[in-house]
């Protein structure tokens, strides 16, 4: 056992437990992240990030893991991504599981340069081949989905009621879909004249406040759809999100992060 200092952050309520482990080592097994990731027993959070130092043959200043309430480690969380360059104080170079990821500090608001979205079937990845503009499979109202890759696997639903929708009971259900077989973050969006309405059923996390690579996704969707053109304003319910894509290009995503406390605890 030994002491290790974390920093409790969120981004619009998004919230993570922090690691810096560029100067040191850690090593988390999955029990251990879902122990510290615990709301009741742990420290609590939706994800459980670690900032490590960079492969020594890249051009990053950093890199980062992302690890699920559940114990996954995923390639990408949009929130935390900012909270990590807030925690920088400049603007930086992030190696990824989806890639290189460029933060750049802005006045009060972080943006991330997200890359290209992922749009092709086998990347997302689906069990088979269809068309990720629009799947033709449905449960129950929720139908006609989109499917997009931000370097994690999002299934897109645009309903005219998106507070109506029972994403509790359906989140589940569609999250372990055998036709996602790395399992699928799922988003309920609703098109508004203000922007894009929109809760998501977090893969190994569950319902969030906010979800940045959700609204990544479900703006790249929309746009695609000519629902709305970018910059798209995306409403979660713990804030807004200023998301930008024109189709071929990289998607970027600006807005807020909180750093709520710091704290040591024995791992
Ligand atoms: N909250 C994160 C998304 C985490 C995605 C994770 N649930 C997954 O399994 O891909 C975000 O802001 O992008």
């Amino acid at each position: 056992m030994a002491q290790h200092r974390f920093h409790k952050m969120h981004g619009l309520g998004n919230d993570f437990v922090i690691f810096d482990a560029r100067e040191h080592d850690l090593s988390l097994t999955a029990e251990q992240v879902r122990a510290l990731a615990d709301r009741h027993l742990g420290i609590g959070c939706d994800q459980l990030i670690v900032m490590r130092a960079p492969s020594a043959t890249g051009t990053a200043d950093m890199a980062m893991q992302i690890f699920n309430h559940d114990g996954s480690e995923v390639s990408a969380c949009g929130n935390a991504t900012r909270c990590v360059v807030a925690l920088a104080g400049h603007d930086v170079l992030i190696e990824t599981g989806a890639g290189l990821l460029r933060g750049t500090l802005g006045d009060g608001a972080v943006t991330i340069d997200m890359g290209l979205p992922g749009l092709e079937w086998d990347t997302l990845p689906l069990a088979y081949p269809m068309d990720t503009a629009h799947l033709p499979v449905g449960w129950e109202d929720l139908t006609d989905p989109a499917a997009v890759s931000m370097g994690n696997p999002h299934v897109i639903f645009f309903v005219a009621d998106g507070a109506a929708v029972d994403l509790e009971r359906l989140g589940p259900l569609i999250e372990h879909d055998p036709l996602f077989p790395e399992r699928v973050n799922v988003n309920v969006a609703q098109i508004a004249d203000d922007g894009i309405h929109l809760r998501v059923w977090e893969r190994g996390a569950g319902l969030t406040l906010a979800c940045g690579t959700g609204a990544c996704a479900t703006a790249v969707a929309a746009i695609r759809r000519k629902l709305v053109t970018g910059p798209v304003q995306v409403h979660l319910p713990g804030g807004t999100l200023t998301i930008d894509w024109q189709p071929g290009g990289p998607v970027s995503m600006t807005g807020p992060t909180t750093h709520v406390f710091t704290g040591e605890i024995d791992i």
